[in-house]
């Protein structure tokens, strides 16, 4: 994955990278006093990550631009091609209990803010018990172990498994609209369907790609959009998911479709087993 063109060198540089992200964890797992553009308490370590990111990856011949939820600009580049957009630490509010996080990226080749049909590659890092990656590109998902050197193929063309298993949604089950809450009723009475949900929206996620199943952290009352970001976890989420033959919605098209207003748009986020997301627009139709 190397050194072939500037989407492989962005991709090998964020797998580099994620081994240093996590060691460098240790040491930086406070708040910082600062918000990010979406109004959030960021940690220390989005900070850190976020511009470790920024100067590996602005430095890359063909990317034309580097964005992340934890700045409110995007970097422009001198070249033109690739645009990068990065979710540097996806849960790191799971900092201070020491449970899973990740890196999300997606690689456009239109200006960002960019709707998901102008993706080219996306992909997340888990830091798990052990340093996992996901990538999807030209329709085909493969995934990775990482340890520092050449990453690792533990699985082609990833496919999500045909039976659902696992399902998770954020946010308080007293904010959901009326429409959600009936279609989590349903899949909760569904006796083969097991609870999973751990704040961190990759390892959720992760968990829906191994399993099957569903991920969603939908519209809530007072805040229609939901929480997730579009360009930094929405989209790259959903081209994966559907690259393993899966399904994402903001409740009524793809995540794919949405068309962007502001770089730090939000969107409902709904991704996982074509049958689920069918039968949850039908709900919230
Ligand atoms: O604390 P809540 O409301 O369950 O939200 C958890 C969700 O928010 C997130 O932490 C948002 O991502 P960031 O940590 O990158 O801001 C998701 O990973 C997760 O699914
Ligand atoms: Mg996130
Ligand atoms: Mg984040």
């Amino acid at each position: 994955m190397s050194g072939t063109d500037t989407v492989d060198d962005v991709v090998a540089t964020i797998a580099r990278s994620a081994i240093e992200i996590r060691q460098g964890l240790v040491g930086r797992r406070g708040k910082a006093d600062v918000e990010n553009p979406s109004g959030e308490t960021q940690a220390e370590a989005d900070i850190w990550a976020d511009e470790l990111l920024a100067e590996r990856l602005t430095s890359i011949d063909g990317v034309a631009q580097y964005a992340s939820e934890e700045r409110s600009e995007i970097i422009d580049c001198e070249d033109e091609a690739y645009c990068v957009a990065v979710d540097p630490l996806d849960g790191s509010s799971n900092l201070k209990s020491n449970n899973t996080m990740g890196t999300v990226f997606g690689i456009y080749d239109e200006p960002l803010p960019a709707p998901g049909s102008a993706l080219v590659a996306s992909g997340w890092i888990l830091y798990g018990p052990i340093t996992t990656m996901a990538y999807a590109r030209d329709g085909t998902v493969t995934k990775y172990e990482l340890t520092g050197g050449e990453p690792s193929v533990v699985e082609e063309d990833v496919t999500l498994p045909d039976d659902p298993l696992v399902y998770g949604f954020g946010g308080r089950v007293p904010d959901w609209p009326a429409d959600f809450r009936e279609f989590a009723r349903e899949i909760e009475s569904d006796s083969s369907n097991k609870l999973r949900y751990g704040g961190a929206m990759i390892g959720d996620v992760n968990q829906v790609l191994t399993y099957g199943g569903i991920f969603a952290y939908p519209a809530l009352e007072d805040s229609p959009r939901g929480k997730l970001r579009l360009q930094f976890e929405g989209n790259p989420i959903a081209y994966l998911i559907e690259a393993a033959g899966g399904r994402s919605s903001d409740g009524s098209q793809s995540i794919l479709e949405v068309e962007p207003t502001d770089l730090h748009d939000r969107v409902p986020l709904h991704v996982g087993n074509a049958e689920l997301i069918d039968r949850l627009e039908d709900v919230l139709e």
